[in-house]
């Protein structure tokens, strides 16, 4: 039954029924639950460390390589996921119900829970079945706060002594589900950039025409923007890029009016307005050219308009490189892992930039070659979506190629490469 830590589907579901979702996410409770399961796996050994405050725990699981000068494999999951509204749900999201035909359904079930105990899984395996002995140490980070920016989580973390003690050689972090026979690969994470642009201008009676209204500059900033937004998709539905290799723009609020008691005032004309917007760059994008055509074209200061751009992750490395990892023969990572998903039976789909963003960023932007790997296939995408659920054989055969993953990476002696980091 699933009241007991017997298999790996009671534990996947009973991690699924800890509600993790912003904005009061239980991360101690999810701590709790991975720390245990942890402690029944010989030689694992668990930490939790603190950054910001004592309801951000950040739990770091370690199990230890025969070779500890060599650097070591990081494995990543977040702990907290996306809100839901649980009316559009076919069942409780927090319930992990299983289908009669073995879906799981629940919030986290794809993102990012289903990894966060598959590693665990693998490594479990690997000792108790296998007795398995890692050459390198391979570490677990549970980290709080990436669906709200993870600057409180990995993006502290990577700034820690702790971090550097690790001397981490590569990095998995999570990907996005498959919908066809292959699994996707990662190597770099679409920048967001945070838009708001403002309107200023003359206020006046509902009901005369005028030039030079607020809502009038807004609205032409909008349809300048949803042309470059509509230019950008074109490119992706003509086959000439993929959804990830543009620049997406997406209004996500509206804020406007003269509020009255009963709603807003529709006699007035407001003197000031303002429109916010995810923009996504891919690594290839040029910042410069992006923030002149923000400044002319969909903010200029002559049609009375300001803006604020927050980056919400770079673009570059720390040593001025896009952020990319090499998914070429110059990465020895990328070829292990790439034979190594070939030797669990898997395929691989042609590496991909992510169209979201992951905590995978702060990696990359201190050099360290990070892939994003979520091992789904045959599966809807539904991150972020109602009924996110993963089918129990997707889940048990994730297992299984991680078991491969972590084997060979974390017996990679290295001796062929001169690594540079
Ligand atoms: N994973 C989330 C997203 O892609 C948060 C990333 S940091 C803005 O939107
Ligand atoms: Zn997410
Ligand atoms: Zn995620």
């Amino acid at each position: 039954s699933d009241d007991h830590e017997s298999n790996p589907i009671s534990r996947f579901r009973n991690y699924l029924r800890i509600n993790t979702a912003h904005p009061t996410p239980n991360y101690a409770a999810a701590v709790n639950h991975l720390t245990a399961f942890a402690a029944t796996i010989p030689t694992v050994q668990t930490q939790t460390l603190y950054f910001t405050t004592r309801d951000k725990p950040l739990l770091l699981i370690t199990w230890p390589g025969s070779n500890p000068t060599l650097p070591a494999i990081l494995l990543n999951s977040h702990l907290d996921s996306v809100p839901v509204e649980p009316s559009k749900w076919l069942h409780d999201p927090f319930a992990a119900h299983v289908s009669d035909d073995g879906k799981i359904y629940a919030r986290g079930a794809q993102d990012d829970k289903c990894i966060g105990m598959q590693y665990l899984e693998a490594i479990k395996s690997l000792k108790v079945n296998l007795d398995y002995t890692p050459l390198r140490t391979v570490y677990i980070s549970y980290v709080p706060d990436e669906e709200i920016g993870g600057f409180d989580g990995w993006g502290k973390f990577v700034e820690s002594r702790e971090f550097k003690e690790l001397d981490i050689g590569f990095v998995l972090d999570e990907g996005q589900a498959s919908i066809t026979d292959e699994f996707r690969v990662f190597y770099a994470d679409r920048s967001p950039w945070n838009l708001v642009i403002r309107a200023n201008g003359i206020p006046g009676h509902g009901s005369k025409m005028y030039d030079n209204s607020a809502m009038e500059n807004l609205m032409k900033s909008v349809e300048v923007m949803m042309k470059f937004r509509e230019n950008q998709f074109d490119l992706v539905k003509a086959g000439r890029a993929m959804n990830s290799e543009v620049i997406s723009v997406n209004p996500v609020f509206f804020k406007a009016g003269t509020p009255s008691p009963s709603g807003f005032l529709m006699n007035m004309q407001p003197s000031e307005v303002e429109a916010g917007f995810d923009v996504r760059l891919p690594p290839t994008a040029d910042p410069d050219l992006m923030r002149r055509r923000i400044e002319e074209e969909w903010a200029p200061e002559w049609r009375n308009m300001t803006y604020e751009i927050t980056e919400k992750g770079p673009l570059r490395d720390n040593m001025g490189r896009p952020l990319m990892t090499a998914t070429n023969d110059s990465n020895p990572w990328w070829s292990i892992f790439k034979q190594a998903i070939a030797a669990s039976g898997g395929k691989l789909a042609k590496p991909e930039i992510l169209p979201s963003t992951t905590d995978a960023r702060f990696m990359r932007q201190l050099g360290i070659p990070t892939l994003g790997f979520s091992p789904m296939k045959n599966t809807p995408i539904l991150l972020h979506d109602h009924n996110e659920y993963l089918k129990d054989t997707v889940y048990f055969e994730g297992i299984k190629v991680y078991e491969h993953i972590i084997r060979s990476l974390s017996s990679f002696d290295g001796a062929s490469i001169i690594e540079t980091r």
